[in-house]
């Protein structure tokens, strides 16, 4: 698993790529492969892009200074299709005769290889290996009159999970496919300008009210006479990824009026009552446990503690290349304190277990700091199924829960007991108000049941479960 992509769009104020400059460095945690802005300049779109966070991108001040002017488009990417090239990092930047396009994208397209083969086919000549280049090319094929109506066409044409942020010499736009699976939001600065950005934690940073979630199907455009929204397409239905709730988004943003601490804090509670322990103190994984494992220490009444330190200097550890990288990195990240854990029966809180890497460390620090036992609990459902629409899980094989049974994952996590909240105990906790299937979430990663068809991916994903002898029902009752 890998992290997401941030998206970060201004229009109509005179600092739009310095405002930019701040909303990526906010939204850094959804993605740390590359970064860039384009900015809309009096010499017309100009784009500064690399490889690296957006601090060792946008190093030196003449970067932004090339790119200023009254509209900027920004991203920080983790690839999720086509790997870590240059060509690759967005916004990507189209010059056609009548003007030039920057585009960025949040999420992973499900049918964009066979779109791509037919658009080859027919005379397309492909400048990136990314999914996000094929609506560029639906949308210059379109007959329509005009931009917008072109957009239309093409948004029409891609499935999967998109949040898609357009900049050109005469507006800002933005879409979100019809199960609004990333989050995409709108909000207004004080100067009257307008900001589209993947998490309202940046809107708050940048100084900007928050005017709406854009909604599934929903185009967004913005232009110098003001923000228009409309349905592309009305075939919709919610599901947000329940991963940005569990794990992703940061704790302070809101994601369809559900606070993400808030919703994780739910989680703990109801993962108290689910999976009781009895344990002397509970303890919370930095970072991304901490709110969950407050939730159960409140609801159990079990003294929460602070049993593990974070260093503030190492990253994500999923965003790491390699299994030896990755091991490493925990112990680099993550200590116990001994004279908090020593001879204590420890409730340990965690988000998820992907790969168990963090699990399996952390409960050999805590007792070689004499913890006499761990009772390790998951604010989420077992991961057993793969991510087509932005997570970058697109294999069975990594992921601990769909190789081994509950009982199997604890002796091999060394803990002595393990239990994990349910899909429904997540539905609950996060508690969108809809009428949507589960409650308005997308949960395919726990049950295998996917709320679109996966073209490109179905055939691949059949085989692979074919592989583990057991049927969808099975992997997911394990
Ligand atoms: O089972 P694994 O493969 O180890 O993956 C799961 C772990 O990775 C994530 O943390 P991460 O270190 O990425 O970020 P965080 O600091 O925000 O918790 C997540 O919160 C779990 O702790
Ligand atoms: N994590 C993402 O949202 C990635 C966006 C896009 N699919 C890419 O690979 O660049
Ligand atoms: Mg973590």
């Amino acid at each position: 698993m890998n992290e997401e992509c941030g998206v970060f769009g201004v229009w109509g104020d005179p600092n739009a790529v310095d405002i930019t400059h701040l909303g990526l460095h906010t939204l850094q945690h959804r993605g740390q492969e590359g970064a860039g802005i384009v900015g809309r300049t009096p010499a017309g779109l100009r784009r500064h892009y690399g490889f690296g966070l957006v601090s060792q991108v946008f190093a030196q001040p003449a970067d932004l200074i090339a790119l200023r002017g009254p509209a900027a488009l920004g991203h920080v990417r983790y690839a999720t299709a086509g790997g870590a090239i240059l060509e690759n990092i967005q916004p990507l930047l189209f010059r056609f005769s009548d003007g030039a396009v920057a585009l960025a994208h949040n999420g992973n397209l499900t049918n964009a290889l066979s779109l791509r083969a037919s658009l080859e086919q027919n005379g397309a000549i492909f400048q990136s290996t990314s999914d996000t280049e094929v609506l560029m090319h639906l949308l210059r094929r379109s007959p329509a009159k005009t931009f917008k109506g072109q957009l239309i066409d093409a948004l029409n044409q891609v499935h999967g999970g998109f949040a898609f942020a357009l900049l050109t010499e005469n507006g800002l736009y933005a879409a979100c496919d019809p199960n609004g699976f990333r989050p995409l939001v709108v909000g207004q600065l004080p100067s009257g300008g307008y900001v589209i950005c993947s998490e309202t934690a940046a809107l708050n940073v940048v100084g900007a009210e928050f005017i709406k979630d854009v909604q599934p199907g929903e185009l967004i455009t913005v232009t110098n006479a003001g923000m228009t929204a409309e349905q592309y397409t009305t075939h919709t239905q919610l599901a947000v990824c329940s991963m940005e709730y569990i794990y992703f988004a940061r704790p302070d943003s809101e994601i369809h009026g559900v606070n993400v601490h808030q919703a994780r804090v739910a989680m703990g509670k109801r993962l108290a009552q689910e999976q009781p322990a009895a344990g002397d103190i509970v303890v919370g994984v930095p970072n991304s446990g901490l709110s969950a494992a407050i939730g159960y220490a409140q609801e159990s009444g079990i003294p929460y503690e602070m049993g593990l330190i974070k260093s503030q200097y190492v990253a994500r550890t999923f965003i790491q290349p390699t299994q030896a990288l990755r091991e490493r990195s925990v112990r680099l990240k993550l200590s116990a304190l001994k004279a908090v854990v020593n001879g204590k029966r420890v409730v340990l809180i965690d988000d998820s277990i992907v790969r168990g890497t963090t699990a399996k460390q952390i409960v050999q620090l805590l007792k070689d700091a004499g913890a006499k036992s761990v009772h390790l609990r998951i604010a989420s459902p077992p991961l057993r199924f793969p991510c087509f629409y932005g997570i970058d899980i697109q294999s069975t094989k990594e992921l601990l829960a769909a190789n081994y049974s509950v009982a199997a994952m604890r002796q091999l996590l060394g803990v002595e007991s393990l239990g994990f909240l349910s899909v429904q105990g997540l539905e609950d906790s996060v508690n969108l108000q809809t009428t949507a299937p589960n409650r308005g979430l997308c949960v395919a990663y726990f049950t295998g049941k996917y709320p679109t068809p996966l073209d490109d991916y179905a055939a691949n994903l059949k085989e692979e479960l074919s592989k583990l002898t057991l049927n969808v029902e099975e992997v997911a009752a394990r």
